[in-house]
């Protein structure tokens, strides 16, 4: 039997919910993955039961069933860099957390899933402290949307000024990078980022898309700068590559289902 060479490809990790609607979690974390041509590994935290008009069901996995994945893959393949998104509970953020640190990550960019656009909150009180504590001064960038940002922060966001001075309270507690996403916000801050590493601070602008095929955004976002990071981008070249890819994957929104359609992370050729 002849063995085929298989050339070197990058390999991301993410460690996420699964969407049974295939839009946000790991679905869109894996596709999104590959169509940046990286190979894409992934611990499942928890299965949401989960269409366009809402989540109707969680079931959590045990932390020990999440580290394991993570040590499957770790133990053999081994990855470039790993993002982190709907981790449910405190044990399995506190599981994922305590694997960061001993493992010493340097290419973790954890998307501190908490809130939903819609204002919903995705994971209880004790896992947002956890969270808040454990996980996110491990990561090498954060991405809050305005809502995790205000819990993070403590300060109320209306305002680009505002979104900066988010930016900025966070960045003090992390000790990183920081994108805090303008999704939710209304009027010239719809669609606009606000980036501090504690040293340059940038808006990233955008035209807003006029959709409402959103789901999956935020997910779709950090699982491009993960990919862009396992590709060897610098973090804010990693960060403005994904932006532009999350810009084109709304004007690629899928009208399927009766509510907010999953945005197309498809059909991009780099
Ligand atoms: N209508 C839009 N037009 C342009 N960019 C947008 C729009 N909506 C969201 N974005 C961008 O998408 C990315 C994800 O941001 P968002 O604030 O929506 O995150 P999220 O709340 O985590 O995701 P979701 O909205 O899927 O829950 C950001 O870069 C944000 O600026
Ligand atoms: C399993 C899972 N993970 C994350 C999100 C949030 O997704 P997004 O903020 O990208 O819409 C979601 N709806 N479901």
């Amino acid at each position: 039997m002849t063995s085929i060479a298989s050339p070197t490809i990058p390999i991301a990790l993410t460690i996420a919910g699964s969407d049974s609607c295939g839009g946000a979690g790991m679905q869109a974390d894996l596709r999104t993955f590959a169509v940046h041509r990286v190979h894409g590994t992934c611990a499942v935290t928890c299965i949401t039961a989960q269409n366009t008009l809402g989540v109707t069901r969680v079931d959590a996995l045990p932390p020990e069933a999440v580290v394991a994945q993570i040590d499957a893959v770790a133990d053999d393949i081994g990855f470039d860099a790993v993002k982190t998104g709907m981790l449910l509970d405190r044990a399995i953020v506190a599981a994922v957390a305590e694997k960061a640190r001993q493992a010493g990550w340097s290419k973790l960019v954890v998307d501190p899933v908490m809130v939903s656009r819609t204002g919903a909150q995705l994971i209880d009180d004790e896992a947002v402290a956890t969270l808040k504590n454990h996980l996110l001064p491990l990561g090498a960038i954060a991405t809050p949307n305005r809502y995790e940002a205000q819990i993070l922060s403590g300060l109320a966001i209306e305002t680009l000024d505002d979104m900066k001075a988010a930016a900025e309270k966070i960045h003090h507690h992390t000790r990183h990078a920081v994108l805090v996403k303008g999704g939710a916000m209304s009027g010239n801050c719809h669609g606009v980022d606000v980036w501090f590493d504690g040293d340059r601070l940038e808006v990233l602008q955008t035209t807003a898309v006029n959709t409402r095929h959103t789901h999956g955004t935020g997910c779709t976002l950090s699982a491009a700068i993960t990919a862009n990071l396992a590709r060897g981008n610098d973090p804010l070249s990693a960060v403005k590559a994904a932006k532009q890819y999350v810009t084109e994957a709304l004007h690629r929104g899928l009208n399927i289902g009766n509510g907010q359609g999953p945005v197309g992370q498809g059909d991009f050729r780099f």
